[in-house]
Parts: structure tokens; sequence; C-alpha cells
């Protein structure tokens, strides 16, 4: 497997780098992922010198990795080069560039661009002009690509002047969590699923990422896009995609991708008609925070006192193809939730008879992805012991518990596996274009149909379970959420 032997990463002292992108990078050198030679060139315009930054680094990294030993970390901040250039000016790529280029090095450059997307025309324009986005390099872009359809499109096309699509890495972080994989394995490794994964035997599938946390921190991003933009356009969609796609042909970037798309271009137009049916927005109030004390409300959290900006969001979607025709896929995600969970349920249809009146429950297919991995099927059994009445059941889950699989091991950063696939030129875990621009096109529409219907967010108290209006939304079609 070769892999490319420089990273460079713009945005290095931001929330994204520190956070997530340094203990990944981390970790994928502690345990042996990163080639000897792979050197990591980082970039921001804050001054520090190379060894400040590295102690800083060294820092994020220990604070991350439990029991980190001092000389794995010392081995790794040796990897790193601090390059204070400001990329909106061309003398900064000079630099960058004899930087790459020293000792014949810079053969193959993966750039990793964490920072706003305002500036990622500017970041293209200089590499090309430097002659650094020839093949074999590629770029990986952070969300969100754009506020909507058109300017998506337009900075798509402001990258695809210097990187073709192919060698354009688009992140969707959910793509890189385990259990997000694993629904790619549950569907297509299995038999037993796939001649249940239709409308015959599925009643309705429930997708929800709910946080705890609030908008604190990002607050000036979080404003201007809230929850539809900021969850629902991209790791939503992308949980959906998963759960109703085709089986691809192979387990190839390109077949993968093809399916998602035709998912999205199925999704049935919520429109002015429909979008008081179909959606609901809230924004959460003061109440109180599950991990400890008192929550502030949104509004006070961003210093806005007239935010009209959703915090919960919730739409019945519907996927208009022969498969998922008439099955309601409930999408929702919310802040300042009663609970961190993200979960997906596929409830079944109930059996066609029932021999045991009403004691037999549907089967219930839970695959929860956070904070736990699990996967659960709910199924009917008979209730043990002797009874004067017929054949009582009870419902008991059948359990796979992802962490007892693993042996405990460390639960992953879903940003090592994506780091790692863009060092070894492997797109599947990526989002192409066309799913970009089809979920933006669907969301587009809801935005539209809210300004046009004038649907204000309503409120939620925070740490609950999001606004009451949202079981309107299931009730309609006799089903309820799974909390
Ligand atoms: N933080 C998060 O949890 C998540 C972030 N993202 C996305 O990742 C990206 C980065 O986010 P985040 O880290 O939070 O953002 P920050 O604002 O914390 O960091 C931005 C980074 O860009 C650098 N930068 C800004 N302007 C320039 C410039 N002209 N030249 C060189 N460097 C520059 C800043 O460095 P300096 O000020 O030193 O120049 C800083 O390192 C964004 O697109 C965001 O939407 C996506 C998902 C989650
Ligand atoms: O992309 C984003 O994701 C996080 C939630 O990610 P998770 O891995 O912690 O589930 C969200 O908080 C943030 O607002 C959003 O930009």
């Amino acid at each position: 497997m070769a892999m490319a032997d420089t990273f460079v990463l713009f945005g290095a002292t931001g929330d994204l780098a520190k956070r997530m992108l340094f203990p990944s990078l981390y970790f994928l050198h502690a345990e042996g992922f990163l080639d000897d030679d792979v050197r990591i060139l980082a970039a921001a315009r804050s001054p520090r010198s190379n060894e400040e930054f590295r102690a800083e680094v060294a820092s994020w990294c220990c604070e991350r990795a439990d029991g980190a030993k001092q000389d794995v970390v010392d081995a790794f901040v040796a990897r790193i080069h601090y390059l204070a250039i400001d990329v909106t000016t061309p003398e900064g790529y000079d630099e960058l560039a004899a930087k790459i280029r020293e000792n014949g090095k810079g053969k193959e450059v993966v750039f990793y661009l964490s920072t706003s997307p305002s500036i990622f025309g500017a970041v293209c324009q200089g590499l090309k002009s430097h002659g650094l986005s020839e093949p074999p390099h590629r770029i990986v872009v952070e969300k969100p690509i754009g506020y909507d359809l058109e300017s998506n499109i337009r900075i798509n096309d402001t990258v695809a002047e210097a990187f073709s699509e192919e060698r354009t890495f688009r992140i969707d972080h959910y793509l890189g969590k385990e259990t997000v994989q694993n629904l790619i394995a549950l569907r297509f490794g299995n038999r037993i699923f796939e001649p249940l994964w239709n409308s015959q035997t599925v009643e309705s599938v429930q997708i929800s990422i709910a946080e705890t946390l609030g908008a604190e921190g990002r607050g000036g991003y979080y404003d201007e896009y809230g929850a539809m933009r900021d969850m629902m356009q991209n790791h939503l969609l992308q949980l959906l995609c998963l759960v109703a796609m085709e089986p691809p042909s192979s387990l190839n970037a390109e077949a993968i991708r093809n399916e998602k798309v035709k998912v999205l271009r199925s999704l049935g137009p919520i429109t002015a008609e429909n979008v008081e049916a179909r959606t609901v927005r809230g924004q959460y109030k003061e109440g109180f925070d599950p991990d400890g004390g008192k929550a502030a409300s949104y509004r006070d959290d961003v210093e806005n006192p007239k935010s009209e900006t959703e915090t919960y969001v919730a739409v019945a979607a519907d996927v208009r193809n022969w498969r998922w025709a008439g099955v309601p896929f409930y999408l929702e995600t919310g802040k300042r939730m009663a609970e961190r969970k993200t979960h997906v349920v596929i409830a079944f249809k109930p059996v066609p008879h029932s021999i045991f009146g009403d004691d037999a429950s549907p089967n219930e297919l839970h695959i929860v992805l956070q904070p736990e991995e699990r996967i659960t099927l709910q199924i009917m059994n008979k209730r043990p012991g002797i009874s004067a009445e017929g054949m009582p059941l009870q419902e008991l889950p059948l359990n796979l518990s992802l962490s007892e699989a693993t042996n405990g091991q460390r639960r992953r950063i879903a940003y090592e596996q994506l780091i790692l696939d863009a060092l070894t030129n492997n797109p599947s875990l990526f989002v192409q274009r066309d799913e970009q621009e089809a979920a933006w096109k669907w969301i587009d529409a809801i935005a539209k149909a809210w300004a046009e219907r004038g649907m204000e967010p309503k409120p939620y108290r925070s740490g609950s379970n999001g606004p009451s209006a949202k079981h309107v939304l299931t009730e309609r079609n006799g089903h309820s959420w799974y909390e």
C-alpha cells in the first residue's frame, strides 16, 4: 500500500486540528500505520516556532491518549514542521512549496483544508500556481462546503480548477465511524437481513442524532447554519443513504457512491405544500445540561437575542423507489437533548396474522452508534413458566455489543480511518460532488418552504427530547419516536 510522503494541514492551530486531527495522526503514528518518511507540514497564521508548536501538539495528544509514552510522542512530533503563513497571500506559497520539495521530498502530497471554506479558493489557486495541484497530489476538504446548492457548486468549481474530482476528498466524519461502516457490513455481509430490507417487511425507519452539547464555542458559525445545514445535510443524509441504498456491486468507491446518490435523488420533495406536515424546527431554551448543572438558552449561548436558527430539526422523509415506497424515514437531530445518542431503528411490520392476540409486538432492529456501539434485535419469546391462558409472549433483545466484541479496544477517532484513506488514496469513505449537490437541492427546498410558510423554531427545554410538536410527525402515521 503506497502512502503519500507529505501531509499538509491548513488550519493547524484550529479547534478541529487540536481536538481531532493531531490526535488522530498521533494514534496512526503510535500504532504503526504511518510510513517512517511521512512528514506533517502544519500551516496557520499564528506566529509559533517549530519547537513551540510541537510542544502544543504533544500536549493535545497526551490529553487524548491516556498513558501516551513520551518517546512515542516525541517521535511523532518530530514529523511536524510548523509554517506561519497567510494562505490568502502569494508569499506564503513560496515558503510552503520550498518546504514541500526540501531534500527531494513532496512526491505525493495530501493537502488537508481544515479552515473556513471562504479560503478554499485562495488555497487551491495558491497551490496550482506553484505546481502543487498536479497528480498524484490530492486535497481533503472539511465541511461545510457551502451554505446552499449555489455556494456548494461555486466552492466545488473553485476546488475543481486545481484538483480533479477523483483527487478531491470531501470529509463527512460520520463515514469514518466504526459503526457507520458496520452498517455496510451488517447489510451486505449477512444474508439474513437483505430479504427483509424493504417496504414488504419494514414499517418505518428512524435515524436520530441527539447531542447534549449546545452551540457554545462555535456560535458564529452555528447561528448562520443551524441544525438543518450543520447536521441534516451531511451526517443524517449519509446515514440515510447507507440504510436505504441498493447493494453496491463492490466495495469500490465509485460503486458505493453511485448507489448513495440514487437514494438522495429519490427523496420525495418537501415544499411549501407539505413542509408543515413533514418537518419540525426547534430551538433550545434554558434548562439543564445532562452533563451537569443549568444550561443557558441558545440565544444566550450565541449572544443573539433574536436568533431564529433551529437547533433541532425533524423530517419525515420518503424514498421514492421500488424498495422503499410507502416507508417513512423519520430523521431528527438536535443540540442540548436529554442524552447523547445516535441510533438507527428499523421497525418491522407486525406478523400478518397473530395467533397470540395483542401479545406479539413487531420486531425492531436498533443500531446504536453513539455513545456505545450496539446492535439489538428485539424478538418475541414465550414468557417462561406455565400459564392458564394461552401462550403469553415477552419481548427480548438479541444483543451484539461491539465494545465486548472488540475486547474493550480503544474507541477510534473517526478521522483516523479517513486520514489513513487520504494518505493511501482510498476515496471509498468520502463524499462525491453529485451526492452533495443532490443533498443540498433537497435541503434548499425545505429551507425555502420554511421561509415561505414563516415557520419559526418551536421552543424546547434544554435537556429534553426536543419540541413536543415532533410527535405529530410520527403519530400522523400511527408511529412514535424511539427515544
Ligand atoms: N471544530 C469542529 O468541531 C468542526 C469543524 N469543522 C470544520 O473544520 C474547519 C475548521 O474548523 P475549526 O478548526 O473549528 O476552525 P477554527 O476557526 O478553530 O480554525 C481555523 C484555522 O484556520 C486558520 N486560518 C484562518 N485563516 C487563515 C489564513 N488566512 N491563512 C492561514 N491559516 C488561516 C486558523 O489559524 P490562525 O488563526 O492561526 O491563522 C486556524 O488554524 C471548518 O470548515 C469547520 O466548519 C467540521 C466539523 C467539526
Ligand atoms: O459536524 C458536526 O458534528 C458534530 C457532532 O459530531 P459527533 O461525532 O460528536 O457526533 C456536531 O457537534 C457539530 O455541530 C457538527 O458541525
